[in-house]
């Protein structure tokens, strides 16, 4: 995770201090790039535990094409929370435009089936995308995330927006675009879930993986994350665990949170930090 702890040092060192919408206050840099091998290992921080339940139930949910919380309530996790509405409704967010993108022609798109299908049929195509920035839904910035949600505008736009998948020598390779990425808190997050996705998409379409690039637009850490950052940036990272799926399911909708193993996953204590919403 080398890149990673490179990235948080770049934004110290030569971030500007900017103000944002959540009122907390970020230093920031405009335009960087991660890749990680998945061959090498799986991307989990080692310098921090990280909660895989969070991040595994938050995909799985995505792939549902479930927008309220309940699901992620259920499975005791709570990290949509402070976004959501008293009745825990997100508006058209991820899994919406993932599944059920509405045409202006009435016509609903599911972008993932499409995915699949693509993956499979027609491997060399340079059109293997799911795009979640639907202009037509998007929040009112002035307005907070539950205004926008119950108005059935989106909480909040994507982050993570642009997928792009490629297909050379029968190895799967992800691209994904991050808006706006919170590093401390929300990167790690993004680039397992890229990673868990990329694994299963392959195994649908049996490819082996490849590499995962992640591009970020304004790439910030908050203010009050300094002393965390600070501390992760003291640690050594180790070795990188590995994936395992315990069996392949009938598509890309029919998996369950049992089917994953993280194998040799060693991390540093959990670090603490507030999130700004
Ligand atoms: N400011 C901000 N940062 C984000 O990363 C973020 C948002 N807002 N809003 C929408 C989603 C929600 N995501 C979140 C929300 C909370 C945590 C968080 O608090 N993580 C804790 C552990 C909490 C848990 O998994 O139960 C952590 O220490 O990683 C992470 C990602 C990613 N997104
Ligand atoms: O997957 C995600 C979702 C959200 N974030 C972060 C990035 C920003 O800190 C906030 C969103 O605020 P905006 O004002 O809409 O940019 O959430 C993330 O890093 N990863």
């Amino acid at each position: 995770m080398q890149p990673y702890l490179a990235l948080l040092r770049d934004v110290m060192e030569n971030g500007v201090d900017k103000s944002d919408r959540t009122g907390t206050g970020t230093r920031s840099v405009f335009g960087r790039q991660l890749r990680y091998d998945l061959r090498a290992g799986f991307p989990l921080l080692t310098t921090k535990k990280l909660h895989i339940r969070s991040i595994l139930h938050e995909l799985l949910w995505f792939l549902s094409g479930e927008t309220n919380i309940r699901y992620l309530q259920e499975n005791g996790v709570s990290i949509w929370d402070e976004w959501a509405t008293p009745d825990g409704e997100l508006g058209p967010v991820y899994g919406a435009q993932w599944r059920r993108w509405q045409g202006a022609d009435g016509q609903v798109y599911d972008q993932v089936t499409d995915l699949v299908e693509g993956l499979k049929n027609n491997p060399d195509s340079r059109r293997h995308i799911i795009n979640g920035w639907n202009v037509a839904e998007l929040p009112i910035e002035s307005d907070k995330p539950w205004e926008n949600a119950a108005a059935g505008r989106m909480a909040l736009p994507p982050c993570h927006l642009l997928y792009q998948f490629y297909v050379a020598d029968k190895t799967l390779s992800a691209s994904l675009y991050i808006r706006s990425n919170d590093l401390f808190l929300g990167n790690p997050y993004n680039t397992a879930s890229l990673a868990f996705l990329t694994h299963m998409l392959a195994q649908q379409c049996d490819y082996d993986v490849g590499d995962i690039v992640i591009s970020i637009g304004d790439a910030h850490i908050y203010r009050n994350h300094f002393e965390q950052v600070q501390t992760q940036l003291q640690r050594e990272p180790g070795p990188l665990p590995q994936l395992r799926i315990r069996r392949r399911p009938a598509s890309i909708f029919d998996y369950r949170f049992e089917d994953f193993e993280i194998v040799n996953y060693e991390a540093q204590p959990h670090i603490k930090a507030p999130i700004a919403v």
